[in-house]
């Protein structure tokens, strides 16, 4: 059995968003978050769970697009309910169904962000022009959205987020649908910020590659929360063997038998026909499960 180790790796002191308490229950009576107590440092961080677990309604509240049913955010020490438009100040938010205006040019739709949040034209001419080259759109700023693909359409608002010289993004998914090629490019954009992020995703992989601190939602709750290498520090010296019989203290997922060995008993695990992966953050989520188990 794996023992669930919580590292609390900043002090709360030095925490960027504070939440406390928070609870979400819908209308429908169905409770999309039930009590979270979370502090989530500077820098970038991921929010990552399976469908349903509650990820856009906590984000859609840090961004004051939604209204908690109980509880407390604070975001650089303003109340996300009382101080909701000091928050909106410091934030830019990325919704999940963001999509650009087709007719729009990327250079008319970052100006246009930029002038409804309070710049002068010429500034957001200048600044819109220089998102958009940082962010590799250079060439096309000028051409309708609808003629861009997928991950020009989502750089489109990571220039957006740039452009602002928000304190903090939230990005709901951004690289969702997005082929591997385009979701490199956007990472890499996202890198580019500069900013405090945090965003959702269902990818292992980005969470991984983008950030340093991860929380772990299902069903409402924080699973797990922590400095990316803390998080993967319980798997040290294993590794995971997928097999297709039968093995003791295996989980078993989709007819295949997991389990964490010493990287040094993995050769027999080949002998056997096994399969043997290096440790992923997939394997936090494995590992839940197998901590779940009867
Ligand atoms: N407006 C709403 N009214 C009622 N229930 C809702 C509403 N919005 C979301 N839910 C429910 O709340 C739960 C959490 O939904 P949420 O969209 O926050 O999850 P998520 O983690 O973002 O999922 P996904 O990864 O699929 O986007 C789900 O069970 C969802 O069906």
């Amino acid at each position: 059995m794996y023992q669930l180790v919580y590292y609390e790796a900043f002090s709360a002191r030095e925490a960027l968003i504070e939440i406390r308490g928070l609870k979400k229950v819908y209308s429908s009576g169905k409770v999309a978050l039930g009590g979270i107590d979370l502090d989530i440092p500077s820098g970038i961080s991921a929010i990552i769970g399976r469908n349903g677990a509650g990820k856009t309604t906590l984000m859609r509240i840090l961004s004051t697009q939604l209204l908690p049913t109980s509880g407390s955010i604070r975001i650089n020490g303003f109340h996300v309910v009382r101080e909701a438009s000091k928050v909106r100040k410091i934030v830019c938010s990325i919704p999940q169904e963001a999509s650009p205006i087709g007719v729009l040019t990327p250079l008319e739709q970052v100006k246009m962000y930029l002038v409804a949040r309070g710049f002068s034209y010429s500034t957001a001419d200048a600044e819109a022009k220089r998102a958009l080259e940082e962010v590799g759109l250079a060439e096309s700023m000028r051409v309708p959205a609808d003629t861009l693909s997928g991950g020009m359409k989502r750089k489109i608002f990571v220039a957006m987020a740039l452009a602002s010289g928000s304190e903090i993004v939230f990005m709901d998914e951004p690289t969702t649908g997005l082929d591997p090629i385009s979701r490199y490019e956007v990472w890499a954009a996202i890198r580019k910020l500069g900013s405090n992020v945090l965003l959702t995703t269902h990818y292992m992989e980005e969470a991984a590659s983008l950030s340093s601190y991860i929380v772990l939602v299902e069903s409402g709750r924080i699973m797990n929360r922590g400095m990316l290498r803390e998080l993967l520090s319980v798997f040290s010296g294993k590794v995971r063997v997928e097999c297709r019989q039968y093995q003791e203290e295996s989980i078993e997922i989709g007819g295949i038998y997991i389990k964490y060995v010493d990287s040094d008993e993995a050769e027999a695990y080949v002998k056997m026909g096994c399969d043997v992966k290096n440790i992923t953050l997939d394997d936090l989520f494995i590992k839940e499960r197998i901590q779940l188990e009867p």
